[in-house]
């Protein structure tokens, strides 16, 4: 308007000097720019805000700790504020003009090429330009001034909109995606910011990222895989689903003495038996044979033919202790089973795994079958092949006939008996007794079951004539196959460590099976006629009165110790082992040449007759300590055994259940000492959690301060040990290893 005037006035006044009005005109243009700029720096912004506004930094900053997600926010709180000063509801020109001012803001794209320097903190924030446009085109300005307000109006109420669906957006892309977001806010924020100087800008950039950085280290863990990270979490452990007859078994005690069974309470048995088995000594049943000898007999009752109501009977696993009477509870009802046989034909046949346990089987078996004419043949190799199949058949004029009911053998001769003995059959086999069963199992690459079972339901060669008894393999019962009367094989399994794994089992071919075992939770007592829930977590329990120790040492002092139990503690009757035959001999070497201790190896190194020389010496006390590789681990009944030590921990739990199970016998206590170095600690089977779970197995109280006399006569007593160790050489190398235990 001022200009206006003055333009007039400049009009008129044409005889006016030219410099009077030139002056004149600078002078008011100044003080019409004067006024402008401070009209609009009262009323416009706060003094406190366009010092903040000065830099972006500044700005961002602000933004980011005001925890604002974009600058629309920050203009809605900048209202909100400005609301608040000025009351609720009213607008004001302050706010109009703010509402303008962040109008210019948002378009401060446009370069800011010829600013003013003086205004160039200004111009950074997109004021300036605004107003120079306004100072070049004064009167314009100043005439449509509400206009401009009006339109500014719109514009802020679009640009309203505009930011809130910006928000929206900004906030979906936050739930999806912080990381996202976090370089989204950048850049708005550096698009927003593009008018400003580039080291502004940077600085900018810096300070919005790295609190957002932060603030992403605190956000809570994203539920995403961190590839190469550690997140380890607890696993949970697979239950196996095992078949009913595996998860539901017949549970028996482990507690032998307490659950003695007298021998008239088990119904059945032949007044022939109950007189043998008082006759040696026996008054009573173990809880395993009270369980098993009922359940075979009743299978047998129906006769020889066919099983209870003319059904093929169920096959019967036994898991019991060591020394808990198993070889009892299979002979008595199998002998009783066969005591009415008119002729001699092979009814039953018990295999098992090495010679030692064969004959021993066998010899119980003759026991009870003494003068019932029931003939027992053990086969297993320890007589020529021609003088076995002498005992096994007979050439008559009528044919081969049988001079066996009882077969107990070891699978390889069994085959070759299958294989190359004339008339020798199984087609009337009714008990297939597999004892050391897992063992057993592992032994399948023999392919020996399969053998038996082929030679069990081969059919006759007259079969014309005996068409009425053929046999067929067990499957689904029909009425066609219950009409013929057949004679059904029925097999035992035995093992203190059955394996409880369907998939190897089913390699023995059972036809329904029933389970008894005595792994079962403590927590409920066993009561009479009750069954208690298995122990899911075990699979293997030991000997009631077994003690297990742990003695910790390193090589030198493993023969010293065990001298330290032989002499200072006086045991008798120790059964030590090693894991090799190598490790035996040369132990007992050592132990000789110290002397003071009458001991003895057992090892596949010596014939079968030295072996059973040696068993039965060790039996009848004349050896004080037998060491043995682990061919006397299983099965073997050595009366009177008070200690095993493991002079070498075993590899498995299988064959440390197996080796201390040669002591604390038939409800007996006993002692198992396992020599451990500092590694084996944690790992051996001795100190494992299924070991343990039964009993603690306790740290030894070896006197250490005795081992340093036996160290002592150890180191005296290798003057003589050398020629020994030399002469041992010609026959087996690295005996000079003995040496280095010292
Ligand atoms: N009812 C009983 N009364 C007294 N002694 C028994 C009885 N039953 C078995 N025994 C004795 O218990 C000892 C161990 O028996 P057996 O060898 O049958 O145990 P096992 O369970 O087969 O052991 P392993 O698993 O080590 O083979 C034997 O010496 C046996 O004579």
């Amino acid at each position: 308007m001022a200009l206006f005037r003055i333009n007039r006035y400049l009009g008129g006044e044409e005889d006016a000097t030219e410099d009077r009005s030139q002056a004149l005109l600078e002078r008011l243009r100044e003080q019409a720019r004067a006024r402008q700029l401070k009209k609009q720096q009262q009323v416009l912004l706060p003094s406190d805000e366009l010092k903040q506004k000065k830099t972006g930094n500044e700005l961002h900053q602000k933004l980011k700790h005001s925890g604002f997600d974009s600058e629309n926010e920050y203009q809605r709180e900048a209202k909100k504020r400005k609301r608040g000063h000025s009351g609720e509801g009213s607008c004001g020109e302050g706010e109009k003009k703010l509402r303008k001012n962040h109008q210019v803001s948002s378009d401060s794209e446009k370069p800011l090429a010829g600013a003013d320097s003086g205004l160039a903190g200004e111009a950074a924030n997109g004021y300036i330009p605004a107003k120079k446009k306004k100072n070049e085109n004064g009167k314009k300005s100043s005439l449509s001034q509400k206009k401009i307000e009006a339109d500014l109006d719109e514009n802020n109420r679009q640009q309203e909109n505009k930011s809130n669906l910006k928000r929206d957006k900004a906030k979906r892309k936050k739930e999806r995606d912080i990381s996202t977001e976090v370089e989204t806010n950048g850049a708005e924020i550096a698009e927003k910011d593009r008018s400003e100087e580039v080291k502004g800008n940077q600085s900018t950039k810096e300070k919005v990222c790295i609190p957002t950085l932060n603030e992403k280290a605190t956000l809570p863990p994203s539920s995403s895989l961190v590839l190469g990270g550690s997140d380890r979490r607890a696993v949970q452990k697979v239950q196996p689903i095992l078949p009913q007859w595996l998860a539901q078994p017949k549970l028996v005690h482990k507690r032998i003495k307490e659950n003695l069974v007298p021998i008239q309470d088990v119904a059945g048995i032949h007044p022939k038996l109950l007189k043998k088995l008082q006759m040696n000594g026996i008054e009573s049943f173990f809880p395993v044979q009270g369980e098993v000898i009922p359940a075979i007999l009743e299978n047998a009752s129906s006769g020889f033919l066919v099983g209870r109501g003319g059904y093929q009977p169920s096959d019967i696993c036994v898991s019991a202790p060591t020394g808990s009477g198993k070889t009892l509870s299979f002979v008595i009802p199998v002998v009783q089973a066969l005591l009415e046989r008119v002729v001699c034909q092979v009814r039953a046949l018990a295999v098992l795994p090495t010679k030692e346990l064969a004959q021993q089987v066998s010899k119980v078996f003759n026991i009870y079958t003494d003068g019932t004419g029931l003939k027992v043949v053990l086969v297993t190799g320890q007589k020529s092949f021609g003088k076995e199949q002498e005992t096994l058949v007979q050439r008559t004029v009528m044919g081969y006939c049988s001079l066996a009911d009882i077969i107990v053998a070891t699978p390889g001769r069994l085959v070759d008996h299958i294989d190359q003995t004339p008339g020798f059959s199984l087609r009337q086999l009714r008990f297939l007794i597999i004892d050391e069963a897992d063992r057993m199992i592992d032994d399948m690459h023999q392919n020996w079951l399969h053998q038996v079972v082929k030679a069990v339901f081969r059919a006759e060669e007259d079969s014309g004539t005996n068409m009425l008894f053929q046999r067929t393999e067990p499957g689904p019962v029909t009425a066609a196959s219950t009409c013929c009367p057949q004679i059904p094989l029925q097999k035992l399994l035995f093992s203190a460590t059955l394996t409880r794994n369907p998939e190897k089992l089913q390699q023995l071919g059972l036809y329904q099976p029933r389970l008894f075992t005595s792994v079962y939770s403590e927590k409920r007592a066993v009561t009479a006629g009750t069954e208690t829930e298995q122990d899911a977590e075990k699979k293997y329990t030991l000997p009631e009165g077994l003690s297990q120790y742990y003695v910790p040492c390193n090589l030198n002092s493993k023969p010293l110790f065990l001298l330290y139990f032989m002499l200072r503690m006086k045991f008798t009757r120790v059964l030590c082992f090693t894991n090799s035959k190598q490790t035996s001999h040369r132990l007992f070497l050592l132990i000789r040449a110290f002397g003071g201790v009458n001991v003895a190896e057992f090892s596949s190194w010596l014939t079968p007759s030295e072996r059973q020389r040696t068993l039965k010496e060790f039996e009848q006390g004349k050896i004080q300590l037998l060491i043995s590789t682990d061919a006397t681990a299983r099965g073997i009944d050595i009366k009177g055994v008070k200690c095993v030590i493991n002079y070498d921990a075993p590899q498995f739990i299988r064959t440390y259940i197996h080796r201390v199970g040669r002591t604390a016998r038939a409800g007996k206590v006993g002692l198992a000492f396992t020599m451990l170095l500092k590694v084996q600690v944690s790992h051996s089977p001795g100190s494992n959690s299924e070991v343990k779970h039964s009993r603690v197995v306790r740290r030894s109280g070896v006197n250490v301060i005795f081992l340093h006399p036996v160290t002592c006569s150890l180191v005296l007593c290798t003057g003589a040990f050398p020629s020994v160790v030399s002469v041992q050489r010609i026959f087996h190398r690295d005996y000079l290893i003995t040496l280095h235990w010292l």
